[in-house]
């Protein structure tokens, strides 16, 4: 498959602070990529090299075939979509207004204001001005401009860190759309639940370097510690592991019919950054 984004060795220094280090990834077309990480890891410095709103002091970074620096001309504009938490947005105007706006700007027909405005979930409050919004509301407006134009891109740094669960399911399950229709999604995220349901593959950051990149099975499997929790009818709990004194305890169990459930002991993505880190995020 084709890759999107190329990123080899990649280095930012701000003044003598090292932001990040010799991080390579490559996102092939149609992926849900999810950059992991806690406050201060480098996910937006990263976003910002990818998009051309920041230079990198180290590595090659390609995006479409491209140096990243290219991002920032005209013709390379439509192919991407970020968003971030820096909104833009029209303070004074309502979200319809501020959507027709967009839609202008990019000769988009009016039916993508429809269509965006649903993809969020706001039709109901799109007379609402933008200053009269929640954040997670004003989160929501930001995302529905940054689909409109359709992009074979988007970069979505933390897209649902202001919304409520439900909210936060809708949009999940329009990201979904999106890919199932070609996009290829680079996601930002702390929510490693949010990581788990939508990626293909994750990257862990830690202090400016990937420390794992895989899918989210393959790096549950990893870190996995092959044991099961066995909870039986008196309501004692057991964790047993693969192998034949497991088995045996098992099998004894269940021939005495004691065994009221049992689930594997898998570990969390939350659980393997810890493991890797020797910190939460
Ligand atoms: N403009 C800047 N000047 C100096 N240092 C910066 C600048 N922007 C970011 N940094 C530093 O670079 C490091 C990475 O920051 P970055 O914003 O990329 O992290 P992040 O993972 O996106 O964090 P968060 O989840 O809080 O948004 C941090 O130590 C931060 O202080």
């Amino acid at each position: 498959m084709t890759a999107i984004i190329e990123v080899q060795n990649l280095q930012m220094k701000y003044g003598k602070e090292e932001a990040l280090k010799n991080v390579s990834f490559s996102i092939r077309k149609g992926e849900i990529f999810g950059f992991l990480g806690p406050s201060g890891s480098g996910k937006t410095t990263t976003i910002k090299i990818m998009t051309a709103q920041l230079t990198h002091t180290g590595g090659q970074v390609s995006v479409f075939g491209q140096p990243a620096s290219e991002m920032n001309k005209g013709h390379n504009k439509s192919k991407f979509g970020i968003l971030s938490d820096n909104s833009g947005l029209y303070q004074r105007l309502s979200i319809e207004e501020n959507l027709l706006l967009y839609s202008q700007l990019y000769n988009l027909p009016k039916s993508t204001i429809e269509e965006a405005l649903a993809f969020v979930n706001l039709q109901k409050d799109r007379k609402k001005k933008v200053n009269q919004l929640s954040k997670g509301m004003m989160q929501r407006v930001v995302l529905a401009r940054t689909i409109m134009h359709k992009p074979p891109l988007l970069f979505l740094d933390e897209p649902t860190s202001a919304l409520d669960p439900v909210n936060a399911q809708h949009i999940y399950n329009g990201l979904r759309k999106l890919n199932e229709l070609g996009t290829t999604i680079f996601l930002t995220t702390h929510n490693m639940e949010e990581a788990e349901l939508l990626c293909n593959r994750v990257a862990f950051l830690h202090k400016g370097e990937i420390r794992e990149i895989d899918t989210p099975l393959a790096l549950k499997k990893k870190y996995s510690d092959h044991s099961f929790t066995v909870e039986l009818e008196n309501g004692e709990n057991h964790v047993v592991y693969n192998g034949e004194q497991g088995a045996v305890q098992l099998m004894e169990w269940m021939k005495a019919k004691r065994v009221s459930r049992m689930y594997s002991n898998e570990p969390t993505l939350g659980d393997i950054f810890v493991q890797i880190t020797g910190s939460d995020l």
